[in-house]
């Protein structure tokens, strides 16, 4: 069997190898070459422990295809595989290069059972999946591509070398029309690719066919309020609505209502650009009724991109796209609000809040840590978004004290 078409001849050896052994430091990272390489500290502590170690790459040029098969696999590997085994997330990509990165998972399996290995073996059954094992030789390590019967003829050994950090975390080299899009054009093409697996797919495109006419803009001012959930956006947006006698409205927009939950269990690549679609009707919705009244809307792009950046982004929040990345910019055919205000409140008291919601009641630890994680990318995602950038509005006094600084600040910026 030759390599797979991910892994063409010789472009092997000028990939860069990056595993997320522990999500709060740098990813590992490692290039191959044929000759050994002694692995220091940090790479014997994964390749050097006890086990079966494996690397399975997704690669096709299909994106859907690619996406589900992701999404399938990451499911099957924390469903099926047994505590025995590690699973860290790993890519393969080619420094500063969009678009390169092939996405996987690593595996260190230390059972005595062959579990990973019939799982392996099933999937790599599916064209779109390469499978790699390690094998180690005192201080060495090499790579092999992985057959479950025998030697694989054409294999050659690859020693793994350590190499230096990337300067930007392969996770963001393929945000853009993956998991944020840019303009409308871009996000309705990936739903035009999965109207026959998807067929709602077709309902949700027509939908922004209707609406996109009755765009307009310039009229009452347009306030966006933004933050993560139990932030007490609706609380405020409801406030201001009746103080303010403007229109509420919110992005997904409720005319995508019943589409919702069925693209939230779709891999990110779908579910961004349902996301990002909703934001394009919202606006429609945002120009018609600006010419009546002040609009308030309860979410809009700066939680499509923020979130979207902030799942895509593995680990630490160094790992986000840089401060001045064009990643953080506002599409250009999307209509701007006049003010886009982010409420905040310490991490203690959102979660008293989601309590008294009745919500995350058992969290537990290790999910508590990677919420934590998460909660920061998402908010210094938020703070990124430029033109407009939001205005962070401290959202942790009473109900009736966060209404009076708003409005303070939209009669300031808006002249309401
Ligand atoms: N300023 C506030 N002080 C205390 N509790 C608040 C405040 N604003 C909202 N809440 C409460 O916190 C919870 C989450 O508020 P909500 O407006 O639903 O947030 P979001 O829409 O951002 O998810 C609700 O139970 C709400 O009553
Ligand atoms: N304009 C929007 C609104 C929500 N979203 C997504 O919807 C999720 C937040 O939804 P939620 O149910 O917590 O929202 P609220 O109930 O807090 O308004 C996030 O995962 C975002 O990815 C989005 O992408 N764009």
């Amino acid at each position: 069997m030759l390599r797979r078409a991910m892994f063409r001849c010789g472009e092997l050896c000028s990939r860069v190898f990056a595993v997320e052994f522990d999500l709060r430091a740098e990813p590992l990272y490692f290039t191959l070459s044929s000759s050994p390489q002694v692995l220091h500290h940090d790479y014997q502590r994964l390749f050097g422990e006890c086990g079966k170690l494996f690397s399975l790459h997704v690669q096709s040029e299909n994106r859907i295809e690619k996406a589900q098969t992701h999404a399938e696999i990451k499911h099957k590997l924390s469903s099926t595989i047994s505590r025995d085994c590690d699973v860290f997330e790993a890519s393969s990509f080619i420094p500063d290069d969009e678009n390169s990165v092939v996405k996987g998972f690593f595996i260190r399996d230390k059972s005595t059972t062959t579990l990973s290995e019939d799982l392996l073996n099933t999937l790599r059954q599916n064209k779109t999946v390469c499978v790699f094992s390690y094998k180690r030789e005192g201080q060495y390590c090499w790579q092999e591509l992985w057959s479950p019967v025998s030697q694989v003829k054409e294999s050659v050994r690859q020693y793994i070398t350590p190499a230096t950090a990337a300067e930007h975390h392969p996770s963001t080299l393929n945000i853009r029309n993956a998991d944020v899009f840019y303009s409308m054009d871009e996000a309705y093409k990936v739903l035009q690719e999965c109207t026959d697996i998807i067929p709602e797919s077709k309902e949700v495109l027509k939908l922004v066919d209707e609406q996109l006419e009755t765009s307009s803009g310039d009229g009452f001012p347009v306030i966006v309020i933004e933050g993560l959930d139990a932030t007490g956006k609706t609380t405020l947006t409801e406030a201001l609505r009746e103080s303010l006698n403007a229109t509420l409205l919110k992005s997904p927009p409720q005319c995508l209502a019943s589409f919702r939950q069925r693209f939230d269990s779709e891999p990110p690549l779908i579910r961004r650009a349902f996301y990002a679609l909703g934001n394009y009707i919202t606006a429609a919705h945002i120009g018609k009724e600006s010419l009546r009244a002040p609009v308030i809307v309860d979410r809009y792009w700066h939680s499509t991109a923020a979130y979207a950046i902030a799942t895509a982004v593995s680990g630490r929040v160094e790992n986000l796209p840089r401060l001045d990345s064009e990643l953080y910019q506002w599409p250009g055919d999307l209509l701007q609000p006049n003010l886009v205000l982010l409420l905040t409140v310490n991490p203690e008291e959102r979660l008293r809040r989601l309590r008294d919601r009745g919500q995350d009641k058992t969290v537990e630890e290790a999910e508590l840590e990677l919420n934590q994680l998460f909660r920061l990318k998402v908010e210094e995602a938020y703070k990124r978004i430029q033109n407009p950038a939001c205005i962070i509005v401290d959202a942790s006094p009473s109900p009736q004290e966060v209404l009076q600084q708003v409005q303070h600040l939209i009669r300031n910026k808006c002249h309401l």
